[in-house]
C-alpha cells in the first residue's frame, strides 16, 4: 500500500475518472483516444505493483530493455503533440567546420536603426558578401515539421548549435541513420515514418514580429520558384515555413573547451555558487567583431518597444532583463526580456548573443501549454539597436514560490506541477530540443495553475549519430553526473535528471545537491546515492573525470530522505514516488526514465491524484 493511501488506480472508476479529468485535452489523450487505444494503453501502462522497478542492479539489464521496448512502442505511435509552429531558423556553417579555432565571430544579424534598412534577403541562395544573411521562406506551409538532425546532415547543413567543442572541423556530412527514440543509443527508424506522423496540422507563420506581413508575401513569392533542396534531399515533407540564415564564416570554432579539465585541477573556490558557468558561449559565440555594414536584418518590420508601456523589472538574469510591460495597443500584460548585447569589442563576444538567438529561434518555433509563449520580437527603446522577446506574462516562477512558501507543496500538487514539467519537456524532446537548464528560476508558474519552461538559451537541437556537445551546461546544482564528469556525448537524459533533481525540490522545499563547487557537487550526489562504479553505470570508469578518487559509499540512501512514513509529520513519499524519483536519478544516464516513462509512471495514477490546476494555491505578485 502507498503511503500517500490505498492504491486504487487499478480498480478505482472516480479514480479513474478524476484521472482522465485532469489529463482531459491534452494532446497526449486526445491521441490515445484518436487512436483508439485508449483503453488498451492505459491498461498496459498503468504500472501495477509487479511493474515497479526492482532495486537490484542484477535486474537492470533486463528493466533497460522493457524500457527501450516500451520506447519503441511509444514512439512507433507518437502523439501528434509535438508539432511546432515552424522550423527554427538553421544556419548554414558549411564554412564554419573549416575555419580557424577561436577565431571571433560577428553578430548574426544587423539590428535596425532606420526604419528602411539595406536589407539582402535573397531565396535559397548563398550570399557572397561574408556580411550578407541569407533568408528564406520555403513556399509550402503544408506541413509543421521539426527540423530533424538528419536533414541537416543530409542537406549539409549544421545546425548553429552544433557549433560546439570543435567538432565539426574534422566532421564529414553523416548519412547514419536517425534515430527513432529521443535517447541516443536506442532504436533506429526512417526519417520518413516520424514526419508523417507530425505532416496534419497546419501550420503557424513565422513570428518574427508582428508587421511581417506584406514583406512575408513578398519572400514566399520568391521563395515559389525555389526548389525544396532541404526536404526534398531527405525525401521529408516540406517545413511549412523555414528560414534558412547563411552566413559566412561566423560561428566560429574554439577548439579548446574546457572539456579537458580534470577533477584534480577543480578547488573549492573555483565556481563558489550553483549559479552556471558556461563553456558554450566560448565555443558557440567567438565571434569577429566585424564591421555589421551591409548585414540584412530578420527584425524587419518588427514594432517598436516604445508600443510597450514599462511596468516594473520582473528579474535580470545572465542574458536578460526582465520587465512587466503592457501592450499599448491590446492592453495585453506582457513580459519583455531585452537581450543583453555584448559591448566590449575586445571580448570574446560582441554584438548579439548567440545564446539569445538561439533562444528566439527555438521559442517563436514552439507551441506547447507547458512552454512559455514568445509572441513577436521587438525592437528600439533608449538604445535604438536593442531587442526585445515579447512573452505571455507568468505571475511567478518556481524558484521564488518555493522560497516564500513556508510549507512544502501537497503531494497532489507537485504532481501537477510535475505533469505540466513533463508534458512540456515530453514535446521538446519529440522536437529533438534539449533544454540543458532546467531548474526552478526557469519554470514560470501563474495564478491559473499553469507552469511553463522558460529560459532557452542553452537548449539546442540534438541529432543522431549525438556529436560531442559542451558538457558546461545546466546550472551546477540541477546538472547530472555525466556532465560532471566530463561526458561529451549526451542527450535528453540530461534534462531528466534535472527533472528528478526539481521533483526531490518540489517535495521537500530545499535544492536535493546544492553543491559548492563541481567536485563537492559530486561528492553531494555520490553521497547519497552511492559512488557510481562500473557495474551499477557501464563505461563510469572511461569518463574524463572518472579517475578522480571519490570516497567509496556503496548505498543509495535517497529513501532516507525521502521516506514512506514520517513520525514527525514530514513530507512522505510512496513506493511509487520513490521509484519515479530514484529512476529519474540514476547515475547511469542510460536507465534514466525517458520523458514518456516518467509520464507514464504509476505515481500520477495512485491517490492523491493530481490537483486541477484550477485547484492548485495562489500567490501574492511579487514586491
Ligand atoms: N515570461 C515571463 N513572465 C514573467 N517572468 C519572467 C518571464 N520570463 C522570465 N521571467 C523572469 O525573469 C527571470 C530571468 O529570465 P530568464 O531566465 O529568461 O533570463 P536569463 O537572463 O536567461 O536568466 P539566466 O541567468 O537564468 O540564464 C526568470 O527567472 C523569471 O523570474
Amino acid at each position: 500500500m502507498a503511503a500517500g493511501g490505498v492504491d486504487v488506480s487499478r480498480s478505482s472508476v472516480a479514480v479513474k475518472k478524476d484521472y482522465d479529468f485532469y489529463r482531459n485535452g491534452t494532446a497526449r489523450d486526445v491521441y490515445l483516444r484518436q487512436s483508439g487505444r485508449d483503453g488498451e494503453r492505459r491498461q498496459s501502462k498503468r504500472p501495477s505493483d509487479q511493474d515497479l522497478r526492482r532495486k537490484d542492479e542484477r535486474h537492470r539489464p533486463r528493466v533497460a530493455s522493457e524500457k527501450r521496448e516500451l520506447r519503441d512502442e511509444v514512439e512507433i505511435e507518437r502523439p501528434s503533440e509535438k508539432k511546432r509552429k515552424f522550423s527554427p531558423v538553421v544556419w548554414d556553417v558549411d564554412k564554419v567546420a573549416k575555419a580557424p579555432s577561436r577565431e571571433k565571430t560577428k553578430s548574426p544579424f544587423t539590428i535596425p536603426t532606420k526604419p528602411n534598412l539595406d536589407v539582402d534577403v535573397s531565396v535559397n541562395r548563398k550570399t557572397s558578401s561574408k556580411d550578407h544573411v541569407n533568408v528564406v521562406v520555403s513556399p509550402e506551409p503544408a506541413h509543421l515539421t521539426p527540423v530533424q538532425p538528419f536533414e541537416a546532415q543530409l542537406s549539409g547543413k549544421h545546425l548553429v548549435d552544433d557549433l560546439e567543442e570543435g567538432q565539426l572541423e574534422e566532421e564529414e556530412v553523416m548519412q547514419a541513420p536517425p534515430v527513432k527514440t529521443c535517447r541516443w543509443g536506442t532504436g533506429l527508424t526512417s526519417p520518413e515514418e516520424e514526419l508523417r506522423s507530425q505532416s496534419d496540422t497546419v501550420p503557424k507563420s513565422s513570428r518574427w514580429g508582428t508587421g511581417l506581413t506584406s514583406r512575408k508575401e513578398e519572400l514566399r513569392s520568391q521563395a515559389d520558384t525555389v526548389p525544396k533542396s532541404r526536404w526534398n534531399r531527405s525525401s521529408v515533407s516540406p517545413e511549412c515555413e523555414e528560414l534558412v540564415v547563411s552566413e559566412d564564416q561566423q560561428c566560429n570554432l574554439s577548439g579548446s573547451g574546457s572539456g579537458d579539465r580534470r577533477l584534480e585541477q577543480l578547488s573549492a573556490d573555483e565556481h563558489s555558487d550553483h549559479e552556471y558557468y558556461s563553456s558554450d558561449h566560448n565555443e558557440l559565440e567567438s565571434e569577429e567583431p566585424t564591421s555589421t555594414q551591409g548585414g540584412s536584418n530578420m527584425l524587419l518590420g518588427s514594432r517598436s518597444v516604445n508600443e510597450f508601456q514599462k511596468l516594473n523589472k520582473i528579474n535580470e538574469g545572465t542574458y536578460g532583463i526582465v520587465y512587466r510591460a503592457r501592450d499599448a495597443k491590446t492592453m495585453e500584460i506582457v513580459a519583455l526580456k531585452k537581450i543583453k548585447m555584448k559591448e566590449d569589442r575586445y571580448e570574446e563576444e560582441y554584438g548579439f548573443p548567440l545564446t539569445s538567438l538561439r533562444e528566439i529561434n527555438i521559442l517563436l518555433s514552439c507551441n506547447h501549454p507547458s512552454i512559455v509563449n514568445v509572441k513577436e520580437v521587438v525592437v528600439g527603446g533608449k538604445n535604438e539597436s536593442d531587442v526585445y522577446m515579447v512573452m505571455e506574462h507568468l505571475e511567478h516562477d518556481l524558484r521564488g514560490v518555493m522560497d516564500r512558501k513556508k510549507q512544502p507543496f501537497s503531494t497532489s500538487e507537485v504532481k501537477c506541477l510535475m505533469l505540466q514539467l513533463l508534458e512540456g519537456l515530453h514535446y521538446l524532446h519529440t522536437n529533438w530540443i534539449i533544454h540543458r537548464d532546467l531548474k526552478p528560476s526557469n519554470l514560470l508558474m501563474n495564478n491559473t495553475g499553469e507552469l511553463k519552461i522558460c529560459d532557452f538559451g542553452m537548449a539546442r537541437q540534438y541529432g543522431s549519430p549525438i556529436k560531442p556537445y559542451t558538457q558546461m551546461v545546466i546550472t551546477q546544482w540541477y546538472r547530472p553526473p555525466e556532465l560532471l564528469l566530463g561526458a561529451k556525448q549526451y542527450s535528453t537524459a540530461v534534462d531528466m535528471w534535472s527533472v528528478g533533481c526539481i521533483m526531490a525540490e518540489l517535495l521537500s522545499q530545499k535544492p536535493l545537491f546544492p553543491g559548492k563547487n563541481e567536485l563537492d557537487q559530486m561528492q553531494k550526489i555520490f553521497a547519497v546515492l552511492g559512488t557510481p562504479s562500473e557495474a551499477v553505470w557501464p563505461g563510469f570508469s572511461s569518463l574524463p573525470n572518472a579517475k578522480a578518487k571519490f570516497p567509496s559509499q556503496p548505498y543509495n540512501l535517497l529513501r532516507k530522505k525521502f521516506p514512506a512514513i514520517s513520525f514527525v509529520g514530514g513530507q512522505i513519499l510512496s513506493e511509487r514516488g520513490f521509484d519515479l524519483l530514484n529512476s529519474l536519478l540514476s547515475l547511469d544516464p542510460e536507465k534514466r526514465l525517458t520523458v514518456e516513462e516518467a509520464l507514464n509512471h504509476g505515481w500520477f495514477h495512485e491517490v492523491p491524484l493530481p490537483k486541477s490546476k484550477d485547484f492548485m494555491p495562489t500567490f501574492p505578485p511579487k514586491r
